[in-house]
């Protein structure tokens, strides 16, 4: 048996995040990986997403924007080959960095698939590991509906394991990962539609944020089709997929991509003989303190069914080992006001409450909501002007800012820091008050009237 101080189950954004800081005060650490290094962000998520959307971003910015600038470049051919190599290469050096950090550290790692015996021990390769305090952060997978011919469409996983561009795809959901894969496929060249179940698309943001995405999206040739839910999928003669729709419509495709959301899947994790509890849909329950009912048994991160963001499961299990081994019995992780973007094309930049929530927060008439919308410079000079939306959510006679979206040219680089502003309780004087950059997209934040 090892003795260990924490041991983590889970080295994505979480779990490394957690035994790092644990690590660097002092204590003797163990972080279990079945799995290549950095969870699903770094290897199936955030960051191969990340370059596949600056490649179709780059495309976009040669076959769209360039001509109209002057320059007259020939987009010849999409090596997907290089872009994978360089995808890979770079993967590769945050994995370097990755294990060098633990080794620094001292934390022990682990290969294999961890599972509890008991609420103190846990098994991997047959080693049976014991530490007072023991973290799950095991994340969720991707999840299809069990329809028949599911099995023949592939999940953001398959995605990007794909070694060529599909020709035609349909891509089924409305979420982050729908419309982030639908524009990335889209950009790089794919004749790509998108399977709406309702009408639009992120229903869970500011409703200016989907309704104007899915007006862009059209504009740029994404194939929508709402109320389009697939009932079933048959594989055709010649290798491609038939998507049967609900509606009785059928699309053709090479590839189909579920973007259906993501399920907690805890199958022999042992959490039975550690007596650790879960909620109806399989989340590990915790509490504001990222325990869960078995003491000295925590989870952070996507497992826990909060909000799926990486910054999130690594602040809260930073801030879980500042709690157990560096004496800060307060510390926890604010769930509210966590700013966010999708990397849509254009992007969005959402933090606080849309204008719906603030309303049914607050009463109408405490709401003042401020809209600024015009055509982002970049595109504006060119034949395809692409609209810029923003808007400010204000709340109480001081005009607290309890909302900022926008969805445009450059969003995902600005939001960060007027994301800080809202956190602090910034009011519409304090925005209006700060003098304009000039010109960028970000001055009409404080420029609206
Ligand atoms: C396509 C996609 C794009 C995304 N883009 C973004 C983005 O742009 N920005 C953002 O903030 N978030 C993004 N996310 C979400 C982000 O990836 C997750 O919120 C984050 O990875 C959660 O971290 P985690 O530590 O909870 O879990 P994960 O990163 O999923 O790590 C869990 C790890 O646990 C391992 N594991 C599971 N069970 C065991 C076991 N029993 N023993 C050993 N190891 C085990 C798994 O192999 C995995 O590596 C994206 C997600 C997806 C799918
Ligand atoms: N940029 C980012 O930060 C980023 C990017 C990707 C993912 N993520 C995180 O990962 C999480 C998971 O993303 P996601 O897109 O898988 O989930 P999601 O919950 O955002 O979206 C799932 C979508 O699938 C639709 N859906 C579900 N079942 C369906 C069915 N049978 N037919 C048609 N549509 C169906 C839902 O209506 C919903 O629109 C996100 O919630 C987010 O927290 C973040």
């Amino acid at each position: 048996m090892k003795r260990y101080d924490y041991i983590a189950i889970g080295g994505g954004s979480g779990g490394i995040a957690s035994v790092n800081r644990a690590a660097m005060h002092g204590r003797r650490c163990a972080l279990i990986e079945v799995g290549a290094i950095g969870g699903t962000c770094v290897n199936m998520g955030c960051v191969p997403k990340k370059v596949m959307w600056h490649a179709a971003q780059l495309v976009e910015a040669v076959q769209r924007y360039a001509p109209d600038y002057g320059l007259q470049a020939r987009l010849e051919r999409l090596d997907w080959v290089q872009l994978l190599a360089s995808r890979t290469a770079y993967i590769a050096r945050i994995h370097a960095s990755y294990e060098a950090g633990l080794q620094r550290n001292g934390v022990d790692r682990y290969t294999g698939f961890g599972r509890f015996v008991d609420a103190h021990t846990v098994e991997v390769n047959g080693v049976r590991l014991t530490a007072p305090h023991i973290l799950i952060a095991t994340g969720t997978k991707p999840a299809r509906p069990g329809i028949p011919g599911a099995e023949l469409g592939i999940d953001s996983e398959g995605f990007f394991a794909l070694q060529a561009l599909p020709a035609r795809v349909a891509v089924v959901g409305a979420g982050y990962i729908a419309v982030e894969l639908s524009g990335v496929l889209h950009g790089l060249g794919a004749q790509t539609h998108l399977l709406l179940r309702g009408e639009g698309v992120l229903r869970a943001f500011d409703a200016m944020l989907g309704e104007t995405l899915v007006q862009i999206m059209e504009e740029d040739g994404i194939h929508l089709h709402r109320h389009a839910e697939p009932q079933r999928i048959t594989r055709q003669a010649d290798g491609s997929l038939a998507v049967h729709l609900r509606n009785g419509e059928v699309v053709e495709v090479d590839c189909l991509l579920w973007a259906t959301g993501r399920k907690p899947d805890t199958r022999g994790l042992g959490l039975e003989a550690a007596g650790v509890a879960c909620d109806e849909q399989g989340y590990v329950k915790v509490d504001d303190y990222q325990d869960t009912n078995v003491a000295g048994i925590h989870a952070v991160g996507d497992i826990t069914g909060r909000l799926a963001l990486t910054p999130v499961a690594v602040a809260a299990g930073r801030r879980l080992a500042e709690r157990l081994f560096n004496g800060k019995p307060d510390e926890r992780l604010d769930y509210n006001n966590v700013p966010t973007v999708v990397f849509s094309h254009p992007p969005i930049g959402t933090v606080g409450l849309s204008e719906a929530q603030a309303r049914a927060q607050y009463g109408d008439a405490a709401i003042k909501v401020y809209t600024s919308s015009f055509a982002a410079m970049y595109t504006a000079v060119t034949r395809h002007r692409q609209p810029v939306r923003m808007k400010l959510v204000c709340e109480g006679p001081q005009q607290r800012i309890v909302g900022i979206h926008g969805i445009g040219h450059g969003m995902d680089e600005i939001l960060q820091g007027f994301a800080v502003a809202l956190k602090m309780g910034a009011t519409k004087r304090d925005f209006d008050d700060t003098v304009a950059i000039h010109p960028t997209v970000a001055e009409e934040f404080v420029t609206m009237r």
